[in-house]
């Protein structure tokens, strides 16, 4: 069995919507609440929603989680200004981390797919959800994310994220 956890974002239209649509197509074995948190990167745009999920499937690579996550994407809508990297979007969905079919974490640089995600380790908005979904949570080769959340500056985001209600069953089979 693969292992996937994905992070999942949107701050324009109906932000809940997308997100709820997104996790039809996706079918997570267990996701986290909906958060409401603030813009990281980029302030002068809406807060976001995100959940952190994490998917199980048999033989699906990172690379097929890849283009589920742009497939899912596309559905959205895909509204991004290229100009803004950190700018508003109807939806994001972020490989944060990967294990293959032994259990092993999928390690990479390839700019096409990096993993564990780059930008993972700073962001509160990814690590506060995980952790709530697995209190072992550990981003391979990087730390666990309890301890990643004991750095000043990741406790402080967390204490602004705001955390909403549940938005997918983890019974859903
Ligand atoms: N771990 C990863 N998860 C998702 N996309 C990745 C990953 N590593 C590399 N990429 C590549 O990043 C490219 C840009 O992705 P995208 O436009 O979603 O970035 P972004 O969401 O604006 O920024 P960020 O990745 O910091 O959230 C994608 O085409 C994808 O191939
Ligand atoms: N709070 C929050 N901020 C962001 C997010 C996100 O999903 N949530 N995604 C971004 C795209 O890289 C940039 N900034």
């Amino acid at each position: 069995m693969s292992t996937v956890v994905l992070s999942l974002g949107a701050n324009l239209g109906d932000r809940e919507e997308n997100l709820t649509e997104a996790l039809d197509h996706l079918r997570p074995d267990l996701a986290s609440d909906l958060y409401e948190t603030p813009p990281w990167g980029e302030e002068d745009q809406p807060a976001y929603f995100n959940l952190t999920v994490i998917c199980t499937r048999a033989g699906h690579t990172a690379h097929d989680w890849l283009s589920q996550a742009a497939k899912a994407e596309m559905r959205a809508g895909r509204l991004r200004d290229p100009q803004r990297p950190y700018g508003p979007r109807t939806l994001d969905v972020d490989i944060i981390a990967a294990w293959d079919d032994h259990g092993d974490p999928v390690l990479s640089n390839d700019p096409q797919l990096t993993l564990p995600h780059p930008r993972a380790h700073l962001r509160a908005f990814v690590l506060v959800p995980w952790l709530a979904i697995d209190p072992a949570a550990e981003l391979p080769g990087v730390a666990k994310v309890r301890t990643l959340l004991r750095k000043p500056n990741l406790a402080a985001d967390a204490r602004s994220l705001r955390r909403l209600h549940p938005i997918w069953s983890n019974d859903h089979g």
